[in-house]
């Protein structure tokens, strides 16, 4: 068995709530952190929070306040969604500091309670809207400085994920990708036009959404567990360039030099290769610990979660009519 790592002096006190695919990732970065000490991880399945808390050294507990009552500085909280309102309320109630993952909140509501709670006892609130730290979106970004930006076409489509339940794609996956848009223009979503249908799943499977920013700029999200295959795309028109990048190899490329013959340049970008979920994590203890924040704060979650929510709003529901429909039983 692993050693328990020691405290550091200066070291900041963490534990994981949720030990499922994404908590245990976040349980496996922070116990490789520096300046950071893995003191447990909350899930109410013993076998598996055991199962990863033996290979890390750290304590295996079952409810999120045990986890408070060991002495912690900071959660990072990984449960399903549902939870993140109760869960996040409740360890900031306490004091401690707050990663919750993306969407911030099952409802705006339930988001800028979370909100209010935080500035109430002025603890940090970091949404993990982990994108944010892909090298490639920020290759993106760094390629749109000083551009005017026309439109955008973003991608994210994967099979279904068995063990998902109470939300659908738009509040799980295109949130990740409204965030993006809200990040790519600096500017916030005005108008939305979804289609929505339940084609599998018992929530929205497959999402097409349009939408206007404030700033003018006309964006797209095509999501869906419908895919056999993961993809996730971003294409960017500025006046100047066309950019395009494939988030899952990190390639990042632009064309640019337009001609009136229809000729252009193109080139491949930079990319930077540090993990996404290490960044963000190293960005949420440098916050706790009272520096400059680049994660995602509370407001910009619940700004995304508030365009998801409208998208399920405004759909008029004649989608669901593509439900696969009840096998009917056999006449004898
Ligand atoms: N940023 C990103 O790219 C990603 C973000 N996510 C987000 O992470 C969150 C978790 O998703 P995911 O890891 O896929 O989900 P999983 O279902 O794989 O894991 C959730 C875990 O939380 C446990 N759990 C349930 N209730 C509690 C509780 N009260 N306290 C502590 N743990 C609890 C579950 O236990 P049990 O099974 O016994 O219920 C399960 O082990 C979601 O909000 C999702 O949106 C997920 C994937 C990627
Ligand atoms: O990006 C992601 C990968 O898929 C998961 C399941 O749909 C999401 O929860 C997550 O946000």
């Amino acid at each position: 068995m692993a050693q328990p790592k020691r405290r550091e002096d200066d070291s900041v006190r963490i534990g994981v709530v949720g030990t499922g695919i994404m908590g245990s990732n976040h349980a496996r970065v922070l116990a490789d952190l520096p300046h950071v000490t893995l003191v447990g991880i909350a899930d109410p399945d013993n076998v598996q929070a055991k199962r990863i808390t033996q290979a890390l050294g750290c304590a295996a507990v079952e409810s999120l306040t045990e986890l408070l009552d060991l002495g912690v500085d900071a959660v990072s909280i990984a449960a399903p969604t549902h939870l993140h309102h109760q869960l996040a309320l409740e360890a900031i109630d306490r004091g401690v500091h707050v990663l919750v993952e993306k969407p911030i909140a099952s409802t705006v509501g339930q988001g800028r309670e979370i909100v209010q709670a935080a500035e109430r006892k002025g603890v940090t609130l970091m949404v993990g809207h982990v994108e944010r730290f892909n090298p490639a979106v920020q290759s993106v970004k760094d390629a749109l400085a000083g551009e005017e930006i026309l439109s955008i076409s973003i991608t994210r489509v994967g099979p279904f994920p068995p063990r998902m339940s109470n939300v659908g794609v738009v509040i799980d996956l295109a949130v990740h990708d409204i965030d993006l848009i809200r990040y790519f223009t600096d500017s916030d979503i005005s108008e939305v036009q979804p289609l929505l249908a339940s084609a599998r799943a018992e929530n929205e499977d497959i999402a097409l959404l349009q939408f206007r920013t404030k700033s003018g700029v006309l964006a797209q999200i095509n999501t869906n567990w419908l895919t056999p295959f993961k993809a996730r795309t971003v294409h960017v028109a500025t006046r100047a360039k066309y950019v395009q990048a494939d988030l899952i190899t990190r390639q990042v490329s632009e064309c640019f030099g337009f001609q009136p013959d229809g000729s252009y340049s193109m080139r491949h970008l930079s990319v930077g290769h540090a993990e996404p979920l290490r960044a963000e994590l190293m960005a949420f203890v440098q916050a706790v610990k009272g520096g400059a924040g680049t994660g995602v704060t509370g407001d910009e979650g619940v700004a995304s979660l508030e365009v998801a929510i409208q998208c399920l709003d405004r759909d008029s529901g004649a989608g669901l009519r593509h439900k696969v429909p009840p096998k009917v039983a056999a006449v004898s």
